[in-house]
């Protein structure tokens, strides 16, 4: 045999399911995109086609939508370590699962009246969550997608390296905006240990980074994104070992408005959408290991 099979996984991506929990006329609402990746021997259906191994993608596409009426949806990561769990410790051949969620936010329209079962999709971030687990040790990555932010000041840029194709110029004073995206590794790993509250971590999280957003004077988004990091792994109670942060710089530039014979003192800005910087890094707890892989978060 002149080749041999590699790296290999499969399941069912992008499973969408919506849990209503009926509280008499009050609803709630889950409202998750589930991809279920799974792993273990494998070689026979690849080598010679036999699926006595295969538990089939539909079947996993099924347990999601069983589960999430057997078990309820509590927490994305609650959820996702649940079916985890199960393929890994129901089928022998399975020795790993993957699962990743994107939840999907929606607001209550009202609190009162006819409205206490009537959404709108909320203008948040998307919540999303990577679990691994191979039948001893979890692995549990937890983020945030497309959460916009921008600083009307206290942002500056200056001091850069000049070589023949410079022409920005430096300013003292300038719109910081963008779009942050960031994956976070909690230290906990193993049954039996205290896990965190997930949504309370997350809110702690969320919370930390728009603090060093906000509280940061900042001479690059490079120093904004490492003080967010520093912010969320000290602040996290020791929950939170690694965390890396996509920052798109969107850039708003000054519009010269001398023509119409008016002074542009900081107020009206051009908005451009591309191209843009993009300013990426990990933020370790010192000591330890950097696990979180880069091509995991992307700007869209
Ligand atoms: O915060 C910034 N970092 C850079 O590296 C950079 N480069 C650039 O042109 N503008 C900016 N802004």
């Amino acid at each position: 045999m002149s080749t041999i099979l590699g790296e290999n996984s499969y399941g069912k991506s992008e499973n969408r399911v919506v849990r209503i929990v009926r509280e008499g006329p009050t609803h709630h609402i889950k409202d998750l995109t589930v991809s279920i990746a799974l792993s273990g021997d494998m070689d026979e259906v690849h080598y010679s086609g036999s699926n006595a191994g295969v538990l089939p993608t539909d079947t996993a596409k099924n347990t999601v939508y069983a589960f999430a009426k057997e078990h309820g949806i509590d927490s994305a990561e609650q959820f996702g370590m649940r079916l985890a769990r199960h393929f890994v410790t129901s089928q022998p051949v399975l020795r790993r699962a993957r699962v990743q969620i994107e939840e999907h936010a929606w607001e209550r329209v009202g609190t009162t009246g006819p409205t206490r079962h009537s959404f709108v999709r909320s203008g948040r971030e998307t919540r999303v969550c990577r679990i691994g687990y191979d039948g001893a040790d979890w692995e549990i990555v937890s983020g945030l997608q497309d959460l916009s932010a921008l600083n009307s000041t206290d942002s500056e840029f200056r001091g850069y390296v000049k070589d023949a194709y410079t022409t920005l110029e430096e300013t003292s004073d300038r719109i910081l905006a963008t779009e942050i995206s960031a994956r976070w590794r909690y230290r906990w790993s193993r049954d039996g240990e205290p896990a965190p509250d997930w949504d309370r971590a997350y809110e702690r999280a969320r919370t930390n980074i728009l603090g060093a957003f906000a509280g940061t004077y900042s001479r690059s988004l490079q120093q904004t994104l490492y003080a967010m990091g520093s912010h969320v792994i000290e602040r996290s109670g020791g929950e939170v070992d690694e965390i890396r942060l996509s920052l798109p710089n969107k850039h708003h530039f000054l519009v010269d408005l001398t023509p119409f014979g008016l002074t542009n003192d900081h107020e009206v800005y051009l908005a451009a959408d591309r191209p843009y910087g993009l300013i990426e890094a990990t933020v370790l707890r010192a000591g330890a290991p950097a696990r979180i892989p880069a091509d995991l978060l992307r700007p869209r």
